[in-house]
């Protein structure tokens, strides 16, 4: 039954009904996902939703039932390959505290062959992080910079970042995404996001996967979430046909007034109920996982 999947050559990650049990939990539940090439794809979720363990499993750190290939390899066998093509900061803390700047570029330089030092250095110049600078003598926000510096420095196709900017202030974290946008990604590479700060990520983001309870809930590109899902700001005297409709969600607003979001309900139904819009992801999110803490 091995390699029994279709793989399309144009996705970096197939993952089809992929299974991790901890003890009585189930952090992966018949996971199935798509992830194609040049794609920044936020994988977002509640606590203990299997965000990271989705990301240990791509990158071969644990082992887990079902089928999956990560650029065309599957990381239970194949991850010294895999690891040639693939970069990923697990988070901002582990970087040792004796640790000097010169030291940390050192050592990336000897165990990624696709780093490049001249890159990195570019990357810090103009920053505070001199050679000989200490991670211990360095604020979270400078260890950042150190990591993106890194990080940005791999030519991987796959780069794997869980909540990445955990911890930082918001100046940072919008730096963070900023140039990771502007100054790493292009139409080779692909980014992997997991992320609780959903409004700083979603406008760097083209494709959105929700996950709960170690199932994905929603997949989408970001440019048909749209298509998919409105928000209505409901008129007073149309609130009963609205909710007949069968919204995803409905929440009351100062004045009397309800929003609701509908999924997959025609443009023309919703229209004469009130003042339309596309939802944000944050209220997409919360609509999604009601109940989840119940
Ligand atoms: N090593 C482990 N041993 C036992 N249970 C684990 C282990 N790692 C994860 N789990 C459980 O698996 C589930 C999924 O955990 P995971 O870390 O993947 O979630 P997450 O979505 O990344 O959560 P968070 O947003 O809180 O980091 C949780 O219920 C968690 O308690």
């Amino acid at each position: 039954m091995t390699n029994a999947i279709h793989i399309d050559p144009g996705h970096i990650v197939t993952a089809r009904g992929l299974r991790k049990a901890y003890r009585n939990k189930l952090a992966l539940n018949d996971t199935t996902f798509d992830i194609p090439a040049g794609r920044i794809v936020g994988l977002i979720g509640p606590n203990g939703a299997g965000k990271t363990t989705a990301l240990k499993a791509i990158l071969g750190l644990i082992a887990f039932d079902g089928e999956l290939s990560v650029l065309g390899r599957d990381p239970r066998t194949q991850r010294d390959e895999l690891m040639r093509d693939v970069c990923f900061i697990a988070d901002v803390a582990v970087l040792p505290r004796w640790l000097k700047v010169r030291e940390a570029i050192d050592f990336v330089a000897g165990v990624h062959p696709r780093f490049d030092r001249a890159k990195c250095e570019r990357f810090l110049h103009g920053t505070l992080l001199k050679p000989d600078l200490r991670v211990r003598e360095m604020s979270k926000g400078m260890i950042v910079q150190l990591h993106l510096a890194l990080v940005m420095a791999i030519d991987a196709r796959l780069l794997v970042l869980d909540e990445p900017t955990l911890g930082l202030d918001i100046l940072y974290r919008k730096q963070f995404y900023q140039r990771l946008l502007e100054d790493y990604f292009d139409e080779n590479k692909t980014i992997v996001i997991t992320t609780h700060q959903v409004e700083e990520i979603e406008h760097i983001l083209t494709d959105v996967m929700f996950i709960r309870d170690g199932k994905i809930v929603l997949d989408c590109p970001m440019e048909n979430l749209g298509e998919r899902f409105t928000e209505v700001l409901i008129d007073r005297d149309k609130a009963e046909h609205a909710r007949s409709l069968g919204p995803l969600d409905e929440r009351a607003l100062p004045f009397g007034k309800t929003v609701m979001l509908f999924d997959g309900v025609n443009a023309a139904q919703l229209t004469g109920l009130g003042e339309t819009r596309t939802p944000g992801l944050a209220d997409l999110f919360v609509a999604t996982m009601k109940g989840t803490y119940a």
